[in-house]
């Protein structure tokens, strides 16, 4: 401790205030000698209501204030207060002791609970569900993790939560206090929910200086998965060393020498790239994986072509009478090099008949006999290829045989994929890792086909794969320009298309209410009004007029999820609406900020292989067991059940975000545009949401702010260099 420093002990009353952010914290706190509740203010990761906590600081008047504790370092306490205890004893430290337990438990024994299961366990039997047979598993496992309970003190008092405190004991066992005191940075690396943030508190308040080498390699790791986030594929190293800069505020030449060991090790890639005037930094797998990309489709590009000649005019002819249309000049051109290439990318916005050739390949090719295999990124974008082609499709990761045990695809190089042509549909999601593991698996004899709108959002993960292709202007391609869809049957499809071309929609709604048009856009400027008026699209005047199903068949997307018009609060107002249930003892289950009852539309957001949903499908929730801690989920007409820990992959779905709705089409989609998503109004949003209606677009907001996303035609920074490797390779 410091000259004029002191110490205080005590519970946390009260959390005034805590930034996310960077975990400063404002809280109330009862101190044993002190009459009044001490003000507390400094940087307090996870701190819980109920914790005991010691402090060091010293005591300051603050101008607005008043007298007020500033502290520096901070740790917590075996807790002692009943909400303490009761959370402590129902981290999954002790077997046979759950939530409920631990809170029968607090409730029988108060702040003497810890004591009476060490020193007279017997008295558990009084707990109400305690029998014999629960008394001796909680009896020996309190006494096997005597140990635990030391590292567990010693969590506590770096600064470590409870609930993180059991997470890094889950994963490092006995090593646990070795692990933490050797290089705490590496929590943020191995524990769900600990960010560099996070951990950058707990190291400070362990004593570890600002210019730790171990801090800073963190603090680079830390930025550049950041940038992932963002879509970049590397980072230039002067933007790099000047973001992990920022976040570190340390000197530039001590984050420099730590790079540079850091690409000694080969933890670390750079390449110059002279052309762009550069040093890209790459995280080795995405270096391996944009490289691997463009080897490959080089590789493919150079085996010789399978030249599929067959019964082509016989099977155009027979398309073209069944399906009563001529296929242009241009949609004919896209099949026959689809037929000649090796590789080749199809391009096009809705309605220009990427579909209907697509049908007309595949008749070419199986007539041939030829294999024909269809894949894309997402289950229900697969589905949709499947029904509107008539042909077998699948999930690329199907594809690939992803094996969620061994957590990696079967299909890679030495075991390829079984087909001789590979047609991949909404090639605008696929991002670097994804590509390389498919090209890593698709034999050379093999043609490759990507069909996809480039003009959709770019992909979530990193990498921008379909324009960098496209932008490479090395490898073959057809663009679908023409649009058969008419105008006066569609216009959705019109003001697609117009928005792409930076037009605004035509929304003139000389609307007799004979004839029902598919795209309407409702004005109203004040962001609550937009809300009401949604509320009420979505859940009277579209099944009311329309006959589509509020739940099932509307989808509402919004471009963020917070703020009023954001996924967030839509789908607490909609589920208010639309799923509120009249009874109070309704049965519900909680996790993380959801709440899930019987009836509630929900969407799975991760890949999950062992219950085979997959990102973005939608279901309805069936049953709700709140005494398991389990619910059934209906995902049309096939039911999954979902354990407790499984539920952290749901989310209601009333709303979705419109990233989350790549892929996917809806009967009818309703969305708000409101200048209160300034920052994302951008025309591919726009255009992406409004290209997921099937049959009927509602939008909802100013046309300033309308104006304003289709002018703004700025397409996402994203660092990647896939689009040169394949001009040096191919050019
Ligand atoms: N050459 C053509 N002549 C007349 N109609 C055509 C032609 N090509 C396609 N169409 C028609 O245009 C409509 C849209 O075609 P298709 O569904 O194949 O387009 P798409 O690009 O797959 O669109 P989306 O991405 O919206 O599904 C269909 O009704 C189709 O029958």
């Amino acid at each position: 401790m410091s000259l004029n420093s002191t110490e205080i002990t005590g519970q946390i009353e009260t959390i005034t205030y805590t930034n996310p952010e960077n975990s400063y914290t404002v809280a109330r706190i009862n101190v044993e000698d002190e009459d009044d509740m001490v003000t507390a203010v400094g940087y307090l990761p996870s701190a819980e209501v109920g914790q005991v906590v010691t402090l060091e600081g010293k005591w300051v008047i603050h101008p607005k204030y008043g007298h007020q504790f500033e502290f520096n370092s901070y740790s917590y306490d075996v807790p002692t207060s009943k909400e303490g205890i009761q959370k402590y004893l129902s981290s999954g430290l002790v077997e046979g002791i759950g939530p409920v337990m631990s809170e029968r438990i607090v409730d029988e024994f108060g702040k003497n609970a810890l004591e009476v299961i060490d020193e007279d366990p017997d008295r558990l039997l009084e707990v109400e569900g305690i029998g014999k047979k629960r008394y001796q598993e909680i009896k020996s496992s309190w006494e096997e993790q005597k140990e635990i309970r030391d590292i567990m003190v010693f969590l506590l008092s770096c600064g470590i939560s409870p609930t993180y405190a059991a997470r890094i004991f889950e994963k490092y066992g006995q090593e646990a206090v070795k692990k933490v005191e050797r290089n705490p940075y590496r929590l943020a690396r191995d524990i769900r929910g600990i960010g560099f943030k996070r951990v950058d508190e707990i190291a400070k308040n362990m004593g570890i200086e600002g210019d730790n080498p171990e801090r800073i390699k963190a603090g680079i790791s830390h930025v550049l998965d950041e940038a992932i986030d963002e879509g970049h594929v590397f980072l230039p190293k002067e933007e790099l060393e000047e973001r992990a800069f920022q976040a570190l505020q340390v000197e530039k030449n001590k984050v420099e020498n730590v790079l540079n060991r850091m690409f000694k090790n080969d933890e670390l890639e750079i390449e110059t790239l002279s052309e762009k005037n550069l040093q890209a930094v790459y995280l080795p797998a995405l270096y391996r994986a944009e490289k691997g990309i463009a080897d490959k489709l080089s590789r493919l590009l150079h085996f010789p072509s399978q030249d599929i000649n067959s019964s082509f005019s016989d099977i155009l002819k027979v398309v073209e009478k069944n399906s009563n249309i001529i296929i242009s000049d241009e949609q004919r051109r896209a099949i026959k090099k689809s037929m000649r290439e090796k590789v080749n990318v199809i391009t096009g916005g809705p309605g220009t008949g990427k579909t209907t050739i697509l049908k007309v390949m595949i008749a070419i090719f199986s007539r041939a006999g030829y294999k024909v295999r269809l894949a894309a990124p997402t289950g229900r974008a697969a589905k949709k290829m499947e029904s509107s082609t008539g042909h077998p499709a699948e999930t690329i990761h199907r594809l690939l045989d992803f094996n969620h045990h061994q957590g990696g695809f079967q299909k890679d190089e030495e075991d390829q994929i079984e087909g001789d042509i590979i047609i991949i549909d909404e090639a605008s999601m696929l991002d670097s890792r994804l590509m390389y593991n498919l090209m890593n698996a698709v034999p050379e004899k093999s043609s490759l086909i990507l069909v996809g709108d480039v003009n959709q959002l770019p992909p979530v993960g990193p990498g921008y794969v379909l324009r960098d292709i496209l932008d490479s202007d090395v490898i073959p391609k057809s663009r679908l320009t023409k649009i058969y869809r008419q105008a006066d049957e569609s216009l959705i499809v019109l003001n697609s298309h117009r928005i792409n071309s930076g037009y605004m929609p035509v929304m003139d709604s000389a609307d007799d209410g004979s004839n029902l048009r598919d795209f309407y856009f409702v004005q109203e400027k004040d962001k609550n009004r937009i809300l009401n008026m949604m509320l009420k699209i979505v859940t009277e005047r579209i099944p009311g007029r329309f006959g589509f199903d509020p739940i099932d068949e509307v989808q509402v997307l919004s471009p963020m999820r917070r703020g009023i018009l954001g996924v967030d609060n839509l789908n607490k107002k909609l589920k208010e609406i639309l799923n509120s249930g009249k009874d109070n003892d309704r049965k519900d289950l909680k996790s993380g900020n959801n709440v899930f009852h019987n009836g509630d539309k929900v969407m799975q957001i991760k890949n999950n292989y062992e219950l085979e949903v997959f990102n973005g499908d939608i279901g309805r929730i069936h049953f709700v067991d709140r005494d398991n801690k389990k619910l059934q989920v209906d995902y049309s007409g096939r039911k999954v059940t979902y354990s407790h820990k499984q539920l952290q992959e749901l989310t209601l779905a009333y709303a979705i975000t419109v990233h989350k709705s790549q892929g996917s089409e809806y009967p009818a989609m309703v969305m708000p545009v409101s200048t209160q998503h300034y920052v994302m109004l951008q025309r591919k949003l726009i255009y992406t949401a409004l290209t997921r209606a099937e049959n009927l677009a509602v939008m909802v907001g100013s046309k300033k702010a309308l104006g304003m996303a289709v002018n703004n035609n700025k397409d996402e920074k994203r660092f990647s260099y896939l689009d040169g490797r394949l001009k040096n390779l191919l050019a």
